[in-house]
């Protein structure tokens, strides 16, 4: 059995798992006897002749694990019989750093078992799979019972009753948040772009664009304004404005010199994509660094962008689903470049959907999700105010282009020396 597998299966017995159901994940953890409790809502309403499998991703080659994920999906979404549900889910050990992993849950009638788990059986040949499927154990569908049956039935713990269980503080993501989905080093995320070069060519393109190692850089002599904000908030609008009233220097995270791999980047997983847009922060770090020592310089968008829409992907429900205010994921990485101010833009919902259309432009799929998904909105807003390090001023962004930008450069003004 794989190294990793094993050490996942030695707590197999203190783990909860969610199931997310239409953006809300549900828990439950597992017990060795029953104690009379209701079945957990996600069996609530399963009937006797239903079947569910948990596949859960055990690599631990965490970039195959990252690839491999998504392909599943694809490949279960493909081959699954007809009328079989399926769900992300995920399963972790409280308090445990590092613990979350995730998977997908499924729904199916007893009889396209066979079929199903010869489906996953040649899956884990491909990349390590902890699968456990869940049978009704009474007659009226309260008792739910979980058997883990791959990668090998003889090494694994034995069967456990399924019970609900209290939701976390926050989504059980964070645990594993800091340096997968936000990286806090230029090392860390370097390292990512090295291990997946033989996977990605195109990866050794963008290490050729990096600094060989952060050289402490002087403060910048002239004041560094970081705008930022949802798409069609305004950013590229007032950006330019800025530029031209203070005669600053417009830079932009990712920097131009990215640009022929963002599209590529886009498509990849959560680990590799955010690492793409850590590195661009890094190497725009190095391009204020030199500029602010001539003029004032405006960046469009910085790293409260990476860092916001990262913490929002990987978690899922309401605001109170992120991590608390407070938590290190929302730190200010050590090694990157501090702005001396940092302008939120924000609009109402309508109004930044009425200016996206008047744009037509084509939008990316986490543009798409933003407009689609209310609660993910919600989520990159509340993570872009929690995030710490530089002072951060919300501007409302809802008044005409020019009243936006005077409002701008008097906050400018106050907060900066100019
Ligand atoms: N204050 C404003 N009032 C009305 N319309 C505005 C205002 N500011 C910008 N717009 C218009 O809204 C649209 C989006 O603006 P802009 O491209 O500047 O947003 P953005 O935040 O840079 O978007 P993205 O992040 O997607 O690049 C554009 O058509 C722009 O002309
Ligand atoms: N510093 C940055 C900049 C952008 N992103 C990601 O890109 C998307 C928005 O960029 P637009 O050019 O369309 O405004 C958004 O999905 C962010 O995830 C980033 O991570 N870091």
């Amino acid at each position: 059995m794989a190294k990793h597998a094993k050490s996942l299966l030695s707590r197999w017995s203190s783990r909860v798992f969610l199931v997310e159901v239409d953006e809300k994940p549900l828990y439950f953890r597992l017990q060795e006897r029953h104690g009379g409790e209701r079945a957990p809502r996600v069996f609530g309403r399963l009937r006797e002749a239903d079947r569910c499998y948990s596949v859960l991703v055990c690599s631990g080659d965490r970039i195959k694990g990252a690839k491999f994920y998504p392909e599943l999906r694809n490949k279960l979404a493909r081959d699954l019989p007809p009328g079989c549900d399926l769900t992300t889910m995920g399963s972790f050990l409280p308090r445990v750093r590092d613990s979350f992993i995730r998977g997908y849950f499924l729904k199916s009638s007893v009889e396209y078992s066979p079929h199903i788990e010869r489906l996953l059986r040649d899956l884990g040949r491909r990349e390590p799979l902890l699968v456990c499927s869940y049978t009704a154990a009474d007659g009226g569908g309260q008792l739910w019972t979980q058997r883990l049956w791959s990668p090998s039935q003889d090494e694994t713990p034995s069967d456990y009753f399924v019970v609900s269980s209290d939701e976390p503080e926050c989504h059980p993501s964070a645990l594993s948040m800091i340096n997968n989905d936000v990286f806090h080093s230029f090392e860390e995320a370097r390292d990512v772009f090295r291990k997946c070069g033989g996977i990605i060519p195109e990866a050794a393109s963008v290490l050729e664009m990096l600094p060989g190692s952060l050289e402490v850089c002087q403060k910048p002599k002239f004041p560094v304004i970081v705008i930022e904000g949802l798409d069609a908030t305004g950013k590229t609008t007032l950006t330019e404005s800025l530029r031209d009233s203070l005669g600053a220097t417009l830079l932009r995270s990712p920097p131009e010199c990215l640009s022929p791999w963002r599209a590529l980047f886009d498509q990849e997983p959560p680990l590799i994509r955010r690492a793409f847009y850590a590195l661009g922060n890094y190497i725009t770090a190095q391009q204020i660094a030199q500029e602010g020592m001539k003029t004032p310089v405006i960046v469009d968008r910085f790293w409260h962008s990476t860092a916001a829409y990262a913490i929002a992907t990987a978690t899922s429900g309401p605001v109170s689903s992120l991590p608390q205010g407070g938590s290190e994921v929302y730190g200010w990485p050590s090694d990157l470049l501090q702005p001396s101010l940092v302008l939120l833009l924000t609009l109402d919902a309508e109004e930044r959907k009425r200016r996206l259309k008047d744009r037509g432009l084509e939008k990316t799929d986490e543009e798409q999700q933003l407009d689609r998904n209310q609660l993910f909105r919600l989520r990159v807003e509340e993570a872009y105010r929690r995030i710490s390090g530089p002072p951060c001023v919300t501007v409302d962004a809802s008044p005409s282009a020019d009243k936006v930008l005077q409002e701008t450069l008097l906050l400018i003004r106050s907060n900066c020396h100019l």
